[in-house]
């Protein structure tokens, strides 16, 4: 019984509500751009989740709980990784949400934006056409998506320290290797990419007519007020915690001991130094603020916003012929419902927001992708895109813990004393206050050249630049301009490369899987932002039911592993830096025994987990750069097949993905709604 103007595949952020214009998913970006479509009243939207609505889970709502979903077939896809060969072959876990609300409603909560200059990226990328895509451009969807409550005064970190970075007095001397940017040039001599445009928008100047000097430009974003870079009516609810560990104040102060200062205004669009993040969770419920809560719950009574739960999309419909511009129609999806297969029919659009492993399957089955894979399955080829699947990046990452001394309030206390958590259950239950409100929020985004001495750095970049031109035949033109404007935010230290994550208790790490009885940890875990590390999702069979192949190929690079294991010293040095040392009775994981390059190498080779940040999986680029989808998400040679979900980025940033993910949810309904309006 199904016809719907927009049909909506996959329910995370944004999905429409009457099955005419087909979503697939309802998860972070499928709710929210479905939900957005569902306010003209005379469209109805359709949206496919293949989990379930589950209003009032505790495992979902209460902000501690995170986590507490993951592996569980009735809220996690439960994806793994193919063995990672530069991860002692491991098999990682890639967790997604399989649930309405998508990921959004089993993530960490933490709700964050990157630096301004990151999205410049996008839009240089996308030539001309890209300019709705940097951080103007997307800032009023980011403001339309939230409703910001920030946090009480006493909640901000003491002592907002002035900026002092190591800037370019640093670079200088450093430039980027002259031969691998003439080699770039001749690679994108065929598009219309100008090298030295793409490291203008990497915030480095005149590499090339300097010839010797590789200057930084200024940053044109410095703090904003907050107010006017927040939302203030928006779905989703942010908040900040109003409990803190008692080990969270000495651990700010080493790490400002050690240069890295205080931002108060993290989300202006300079998110350099330590900060305490805002979080998805309403401030007045005290629970998490996700897609099904945000999006959909206030717009389930609208007739013209169907969700259908428990349905699989299997294939995407197209017109069997051309047309007269030689692209295709997409009539429908056909989804498994009950055992039963059914076909879905979108009078206007189909929007894909499965997310970053099922949309490009799903267009792969229907034979949206590179010819030659396809082929090599049987399924023939509609239109050959071979980005498709291409371009996986995601943020990898190394826990380090630390046993603490006796005597601290930390999450831990929720294990070792039972009479505490049933207080704090009860607590929780009555007045909506205490532990149980608190997730992840000490976080620190920071420059190489914050922890790294200029040799390294040096030696570092040496390596890299090495390997990329000894690799470069393999490259595609994405890749070549994307390499050329990581290496420009090398130089610009308003782009972070590694975040801390502060996390005051137990986290599992490759020798201490499970806590000790009677101990308290505290974990400290660097992130990789910028991976030059490059993977791929693909199908393995035409079963529409079985999961496709996940290889983010991680540490393929030296940069990424060097980067990281240079971060697992610097956490040490954290460890070993007052006020904070005050309080560390042991190294934990890696334990003191570990001490040598190598043998940290090794630690991350074993110790390497995702973040659960992948993205690019059917980026937004230039058909000629192998993108997907252009700038109004539309998937190339297609009429009205759009995707909208974390898939798009085509290069990642350095903040978690959701609000960037709903940002683009919000963006992408303005271009449909004026589209069809
Ligand atoms: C464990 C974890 C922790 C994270 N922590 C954070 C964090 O703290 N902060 C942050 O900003 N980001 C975090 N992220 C990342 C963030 O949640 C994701 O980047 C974002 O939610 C992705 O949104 P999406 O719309 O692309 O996909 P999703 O939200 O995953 O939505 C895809 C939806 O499509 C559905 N679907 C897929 N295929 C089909 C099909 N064939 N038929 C029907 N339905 C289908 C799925 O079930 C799902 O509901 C985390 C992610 C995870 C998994």
């Amino acid at each position: 019984a199904t016809n719907f103007d927009f049909v909506v595949v996959g329910a995370y952020t944004t999905a429409p509500k009457d099955f005419a214009d087909a979503l697939q998913g309802g998860g972070t970006a499928g709710l929210a751009v479905a939900a957005r479509l569902a306010e003209k009243s005379t469209w109805s939207i359709g949206v496919i989740e293949v989990g379930q609505y589950r209003p009032n889970d505790p495992l979902i709502d209460v902000p501690k709980n995170f986590g507490s979903t993951l592996g569980n077939a009735n809220y996690d896809w439960v994806y793994l990784t193919t063995p990672q060969a530069n991860a002692n072959n491991r098999v990682i876990p890639q967790n997604r949400g399989r649930v309405l609300g998508g990921s959004s409603a089993i993530n960490f909560e933490i709700f964050n934006r990157p630096a301004a200059i990151e999205y410049s990226a996008w839009s240089v990328l996308n030539l001309g056409f890209g300019q709705g895509w940097t951080w103007n451009g997307l800032l009023p969807y980011f403001k339309k998506a939230e409703t910001y409550t920030p946090p009480l005064p006493e909640d901000q970190f003491p002592d907002p320290t002035p900026t002092r970075r190591r800037r370019d007095e640093e670079v200088a001397g450093t430039d980027i290797p002259t031969d691998f940017l003439a080699s770039a040039i001749d690679a994108l001599n065929a598009t219309a990419l100008d090298v030295n445009a793409l490291l203008a928008a990497a915030g480095v100047a005149d590499t090339l007519n300097a010839g010797n000097s590789t200057a930084v430009t200024k940053r044109s974003f410095l703090n904003a007020r907050d107010d006017a870079v927040h939302g203030s009516s928006g779905p989703v609810k942010a908040s900040h915690n109003t409990w803190y560990s008692d080990v969270a104040s000495p651990y700010i102060h080493a790490v400002q001991n050690l240069g890295i200062s205080i931002n108060n205004s993290p989300d202006s669009g300079d998110n350099v130094g330590i900060y305490n993040s805002p979080r998805a969770v309403d401030s007045t419920s005290q629970t998490r603020s996700y897609a099904a809560s945000a999006y959909y719950a206030p717009n389930a009574s609208k007739s013209n916003f169907i969700v259908l739960t428990g349905a699989q999309a299997t294939k995407i419909q197209f017109s069997s012929t051309k047309n007269r511009d030689g692209t295709y129609t997409a009539t429908g999806v056909s989804y498994t419902y009950g055992g039963t297969v059914y076909t879905v029919k979108a009078a206007k659009e189909i929007i894909l927001s499965g997310g970053v492993f099922n949309t490009p399957q799903l267009l792969e089955l229907s034979g949206v992708g590179d010819s030659g894979l396809l082929s090599s399955f049987g399924i023939q080829t509609l239109i050959n895109l071979p980005g498709v699947g291409e371009n996986l990046v995601d943020h990898a990452m190394t826990p380090c813990s630390f046993i603490i001394k006796d005597g601290y309030h930390t999450w831990d206390e929720l294990r070792l004393n039972s009479t505490f958590a049933a207080a704090a259950a009860a607590q929780y239950a009555s007045s909506k206050t205490g532990i149980l409100t608190s997730t992840i929020s000490v976080l620190s985004f920071v420059p190489l050249q914050s922890f790294l001495s200029t040799s390294k750095f040096i030696n570092i970049l040496a390596s890299l630049t090495g390997e990329l031109l000894s690799g470069a035949s393999s490259f595609s033109l994405l890749q070549w301009a994307q390499y050329v404007l990581q290496l420009g935010w090398l130089y610009n230290t308003d782009v972070p490369q590694v975040e801390f994550v502060f996390v005051p208790g137990f986290q599992p790490t490759p020798n201490s899987l499970t806590p000790a009885a009677n101990t308290s940890y505290i974990t400290i875990t660097p992130v990789l932002q910028h991976a030059f590390s490059r993977g791929s999702v693909h199908i393995t069979t035409t079963d529409p039911l079985v999961k496709p192949a996940v290889n983010p190929n991680y540490l393929a690079s030296s940069f990424d592993r060097s980067v990281l294991v240079e971060s697992v010293k610097f956490v040490r040095k954290i460890a070993s830096t007052a006020p904070f040392s005050n309080l560390i009775k042991t190294f934990n994981d890696p334990p003191t025994s570990v001490t040598s390059d190598d043998d940290i190498a090794n630690y991350v080779r074993n110790s390497l987990q995702s973040l659960k940040h992948p993205v690019g999986t059917a980026a937004m680029a230039p058909r000629q750069l192998n993108g997907v989808v252009d700038t109004s998400l539309l998937v190339y040679g297609t009429k009205n097949l759009r995707v909208v979900d974390a898939s798009v980025f085509p290069m990642h940033v350095s903040a978690h993905s959701q609000s960037t993910t709903y940002a683009i949810a919000e963006k992408a309904a303005d271009v449909i709604k004026s589209i069809w309006n």
